[in-house]
This record gives structure tokens, C-alpha cells and sequence, in this order.
């Protein structure tokens, strides 16, 4: 249905945390950290920021100079001459030009090569950390952060704060420049302009916010119609055009009045700013006109005084919106440095260390187990079971029994809760984790490949490998034979934008990796929905070749692999309700084994008594 659909992470409204200046400013200081690596380019790019700003705030002064020449009588000297005036203005144009061309690249290219970092830190502290910390948040948000939060970054780096300084000078620079010109004109200016200009901003976001509401609105008044057309089959079934068209118009209602409510408000802004704010420019005109017939003033400084105030009316908006630029960054850089000091569960290797071998015996004492989503369900209740290296161990249970929680604590993905988890008679806790994972591998039930080719897929399994190792692994995969007909062979290209494998091609590309990868444990978790009788075959003999002289766990769904299975622990409700050999289990009148045998019905689950 069309409310269940995935949305654009956002921040939630009601989240938006208070604005503490210093302590925003701590935070954002953090980011620079990531800017020492070329501070030197960038106090260049401030040095040079600080330069094209000042040069700006010559041209006011400049300008009114060069009106003033018209009027003046000494021909030659600096600012009296209409062409050396102009030449000069143009002087100062060129080197701005020159100079803000150099300030924004530098700033561009130091905030790039920051931002890279930004992303590539986040990036890999996402990946070594635990699953417990996936569980807790959406994907959605995962990326917003890595993509959304670092673009914000990115951009107070190359525009807010270069956007920031430069209106600084343009305010300090452009207020003691007219204080010179005129001190009574200036505080009339001062006691209007920018008054009405945080007035114009204020009224604008309430603006801004209806428009948000209508947009709202609309999109509710949308899903209707979207519902409708999606279940039009039950809409007339039920001949409910009639409802449906009223739940419409009712959606409508609250579209068109909340748009003529933004109407009304967009008229009297218009209203506002023609009168108000242009009408405070009016009036400081006027007095300067008053001021110009007194001989307190010439055309020339009067020019730039209106053009000093319209730079100073433009800065003071431009705070507005600079401070709500810096409020979203603030929640970006917290959001980041949230996922920077999580605690990975593993380190990044500077480089790859020797891995230390393990044989596979896997005991499980005792051991009791919660998710950390669901601190109040007990999903484990005392597991006790055993492995000795090369055994072939299946969990078997109903859904929900809770075999595949098994083999994610054999995984570390969580810990348990109590009760220990031995390797090779060593608690699981004190292995590295790196190493104890190089020692497994997993077959999962529905083997998702990554996008690239099939070379890459298979070396998943051990990125060093040579064309060769990759071969006589597929081979003994099962999955040779099939590569080798694709007429670009391992080069060929699967995933989203190659083709498309069958689901036992998947399988069998998957159990190559595993034997690439060579581990001590195994585990296989079982397809749940069959494949045809040959792909079934295949993939049945690809796994026993997999599984040879390995402790393989097989969370079994369709209990076709665990015949031959040295003990199987059917679980029910966390705990082991039986364990023993097939024969012996399927002899066990009443037992859950039994019932699940029964509830298979895939055909070849035939009971051999
Ligand atoms: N990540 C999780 N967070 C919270 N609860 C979970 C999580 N994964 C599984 N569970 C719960 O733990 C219980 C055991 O689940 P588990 O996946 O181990 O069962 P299973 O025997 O493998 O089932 P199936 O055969 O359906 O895969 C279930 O009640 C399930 O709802």
C-alpha cells in the first residue's frame, strides 16, 4: 500500500534540538579536524576571502567617486578625474574577479578532499560495527548520514562559512563606512532598514511553512487517489465510488484552504515588501535628498550610502538564513560524529595479518539469549550442545525455534546473554573476532550477489585468490561448468546491471566462495524454496563437497540435507527438545521431529522406517 511505502529519511520536526552557540560551536570544531591535512590551503582560501571582500566594499565608495568627478574641478588628482576614477574601479573589479576565483577553487578543493575523508571515515566505521547497531536504525538513515549530512557539511565548508566572513566585513566595513558619510542619515538607516528586513525574513518562513502545509496537503489527497486506483477491483466490488469520492473532496478541502490561506499571506508579504521594506529605502533617500540640499551631502556620497545600505540590508538577511544553514549543519555533524564514536567491534587492519587456525569444536554451555531489540523475549533458554571438529551438526525446529539465532551467536553477532560459548575449548569472547570469522563461512538461503563480476563474487571469499584457486573452486562448486558457457566466462557480470542467475547458480556461486574461503565451521542455511530437481542435485552435491572435513551447522527449513547428519537438535521454543541421529528421531513416536517430518511437504521427505 502506497503509506507503507519507503520515504526519504528526514529529520523529524519535533526532534530539531535546541541552538546552543558555543556548544554548536564545539561540535562544528570538530570538523576542522578533518580539515588539518591542508590547513595551509585553506587559511589561503580565508586569507583570500578576507582580500575580495574588502575589495568589495570599495566599490560603494568608488562608485560615489566616480558621480562626483562629474561634479569636480581639480582635473589629474586620485578621485576627482572621471577616467582615473574608472580606470582604478576597474582595477579593483579585475583583481576581485581574479582573487575570488582563486578563493573559491582553493576553498572547492580542500572541503572535497575533507569531505572524502568525512565519508570515508563514516564509511568504514560502518562496517566494523556490530549488528546490534543495524538492528536499531533504518537503512534509509544509515545512507542519509553518509550522503545528506556529509553534503551539508560540504557545503558550510565551501559556502556558509566563506559566506559567513565575507558578510561580517560586509556589515562592520559597511556601517563604519557610512558612519563617516553621514552619521545622521546612518542612524535613520539603521533604526529601519534592517529592523524591516528580520521582519520580511520572519514573515517569509511563515511563508514558507504554509506552502510546506499545502504541499502536505496535497500529497495526502494523492494517496487517496493512489489507493483508489490500486484497489479499484474493491472500490467497485463494494460500490464505494461514491465514499471514495468524498474522501477525496474532503482531502481536497484541506488542499484548497491551506493554499488560499498561503494566497492571502503571499498578497499582504508582497504588500509588506513594496511598502515596508522598499519604503524604508524610500524614506532614508529622502532624508539624504534633505540632507544633499542642506550641502551636508554630494550626489556621490549619497549614491554610496544607498548602495552601503542595500549591502548591509543583504548581509543582515543573509545572517537569517546563514544561522539556519548552521543549525542543520550542527544536527548533520552530530548525527555524524554519533556513528564516528560508536565502538567498532573490529578495528580496520593497517594491513593483513597472519590468521591464526582454528579445528571447529563448537559447545555451546548452557547458554541463555534475548536480542537486544527485544530485551523482553527470551529466544534461547538454555542451549547445551556440542561439535567436534568435522561433525556435521543440523538444527531442525519450527519457525521461530530459534536455529538460526544459533548461528549467529556461533558468528558473534550478538553474545549471549549466559551460559558460554567454547571454540576449540576457548570462550568464544577471547579470539579475535577477525580471526574467528576468517575460520567460518556462510551459505545463506537466499544468496544475494554483489554487483561486479563473477571473479569478484567468487574471491569474496579470499581477495587474493588467483584465476586458478577461483576455477578449481567453482569446479568443485558445481558452478564451472555453467561460468564457462557465459561467453565472457568469470568477467561476466552479475547483479543489477549483469545478468541474472538462477537461484541454485546463486547457490552454487556462494559455495564456491565458501570453498575458496576454506573454513574450519560451516554454515549452511538451508533454501527454503526448492529448486528444480537438477538444480537441486548440483547444489546438493557442491554442498557435500563443501561440507567435507568441516563442523558444519545446517539450520535445516526443508530437512533435506541432514540425513546423513551426525546429530540433529531439534529445537522447540529455545530449547532442545530432541537430538540424535535421523533414523533415531524419526522413530521418536510424537516427537517434534516426527510432526515436522509430517508438515514437509515437499514429496521427498518421505519417512524411511
Ligand atoms: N534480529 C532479531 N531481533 C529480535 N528478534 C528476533 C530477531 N531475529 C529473530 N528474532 C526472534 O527470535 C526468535 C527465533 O528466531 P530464529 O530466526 O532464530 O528462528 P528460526 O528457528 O531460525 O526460524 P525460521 O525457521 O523461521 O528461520 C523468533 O521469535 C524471532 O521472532
Amino acid at each position: 500500500m502506497s503509506r507503507g511505502r519507503h520515504r526519504e529519511y528526514s529529520e523529524p520536526e519535533g526532534e530539531q534540538k535546541k541552538f546552543s552557540f558555543g556548544e554548536s560551536m564545539k561540535k562544528a570544531g570538530r570538523i576542522f579536524k578533518f580539515l588539518r591535512p591542508w590547513r595551509t590551503q585553506f587559511i589561503i582560501g580565508n586569507i583570500l576571502l578576507l582580500i575580495s571582500s574588502l575589495a568589495t566594499m570599495t566599490f560603494p565608495f568608488l562608485m560615489g567617486k566616480l558621480i562626483d568627478t562629474a561634479t569636480s574641478k581639480g582635473i589629474g588628482t586620485l578621485f576627482t578625474d572621471t577616467n582615473t576614477t574608472a580606470l582604478i574601479l576597474m582595477g579593483i573589479l579585475i583583481a576581485q574577479a581574479v582573487i575570488s576565483y582563486f578563493r573559491v577553487s582553493t576553498f572547492a578543493t580542500v572541503t572535497e578532499k575533507a569531505m572524502g575523508n568525512v565519508r570515508t571515515a563514516l564509511y568504514d566505521k560502518l562496517v566494523t560495527l556490530s549488528i546490534p547497531f543495524f538492528e536499531d536504525r533504518r537503512v534509509g538513515e544509515l545512507t542519509s548520514r553518509s550522503t545528506n549530512d556529509v553534503d551539508q557539511l560540504e557545503d558550510m565548508l565551501s559556502d556558509t562559512l566563506p559566506d559567513f566572513v565575507r558578510q561580517v566585513v560586509t556589515m562592520i566595513l559597511g556601517i563604519v563606512f557610512i558612519f563617516i558619510i553621514s552619521p545622521k542619515l546612518t542612524l535613520l538607516m539603521l533604526a529601519t532598514v534592517p529592523v524591516l528586513v528580520i521582519v520580511a525574513m520572519i514573515y517569509g518562513k511563515f511563508i514558507r511553512k504554509l506552502s510546506k502545509e499545502r504541499q502536505d496537503a496535497l500529497a495526502a489527497s494523492n494517496v487517496v487517489v493512489e489507493e483508489t486506483i490500486h484497489n479499484i477491483h474493491t472500490v467497485k466490488s463494494f460500490t464505494n465510488e461514491a465514499y471514495e469520492s468524498k474522501r477525496y473532496r474532503s482531502n481536497l478541502d484541506k488542499v484548497i484552504q491551506t493554499g488560499i490561506r498561503g494566497a492571502v499571506n503571499r498578497g499582504a508579504f508582497s504588500t509588506f515588501l513594496i511598502s515596508g521594506l522598499f519604503g524604508s529605502f524610500v524614506l532614508v533617500l529622502w532624508y539624504g535628498a534633505t540632507l544633499m540640499k542642506a550641502g551636508e551631502l554630494t550626489a556621490g556620497t549619497l549614491t554610496s550610502f544607498m548602495f552601503y545600505t542595500g549591502f548591509i540590508g543583504g548581509a543582515v538577511a543573509m545572517f537569517g538564513m546563514l544561522f539556519g544553514r548552521l543549525q542543520k549543519t550542527i544536527g548533520a555533524s552530530e548525527r555524524i560524529f554519533e556513528i564516528l564514536d560508536e565502538r567498532g567491534e573490529i578495528l580496520m587492519p593497517e594491513q593483513e595479518a597472519p590468521i591464526q587456525k582454528i579445528n571447529g569444536n563448537i559447545e555451546f554451555q548452557d547458554v541463555r539469549f534475548h536480542y537486544p531489540t527485544r530485551t523482553d523475549v527470551e529466544v534461547l533458554k538454555g542451549i547445551s550442545l556440542k561439535a567436534n571438529k568435522g561433525d556435521k551438526i543440523a538444527l531442525a525446529g519450527h519457525s521461530g525455534a530459534g536455529k538460526s539465532t544459533i548461528a549467529q551467536l556461533i558468528l558473534r553477532f550478538y553474545e549471549p546473554g549466559s551460559g558460554n560459548l567454547l571454540v576449540d575449548g576457548i570462550p568464544a569472547q577471547q579470539y579475535d573476532l577477525r580471526a574467528l570469522r576468517h575460520n567460518m563461512a556462510i551459505v545463506p538461503q537466499e544468496v544475494i550477489l554483489f554487483g561486479g563480476t563473477i571473479r569478484e563474487n567468487i574471491a569474496y571469499g579470499k581477495p587474493t585468490a588467483t584465476d586458478e584457486e577461483i576455477i578449481a573452486a567453482a569446479t568443485r562448486a558445481n558452478a564451472w561448468q555453467f561460468i564457462a558457457a557465459f561467453p565472457e566466462g568469470l568477467n561476466t557480470v552479475v547483479g543489477e546491471r549483469g545478468i541474472k542467475l538462477s537461484g541454485g547458480q546463486r547457490q552454487r556461486i556462494a559455495i564456491a566462495r565458501a570453498i575458496l574461503k576454506d573454513p574450519a565451521i560451516l554454515i549452511l542455511d538451508e533454501a527454503t524454496s526448492s529448486l528444480d530437481s537438477e538444480s537441486e542435485k548440483l547444489v546438493q552435491a557442491a554442498l557435500e563437497e563443501l561440507m567435507k572435513d568441516r563442523t558444519t551447522f545446517i539450520i535445516a527449513h526443508r530437512l533435506s540435507t541432514i540425513r546423513n547428519a551426525d546429530v540433529i537438535y531439534v529445537l522447540d521454543k529455545g530449547r532442545i527438545a530432541e537430538a540424535g541421529r535421523y533414523e533415531a528421531l524419526v522413530l521418536t513416536e510424537g516427537g517434534i521431529f516426527q510432526n515436522l517430518l509430517q508438515l514437509s511437504n515437499s514429496g521427498q521427505l518421505t519417512v524411511d522406517r
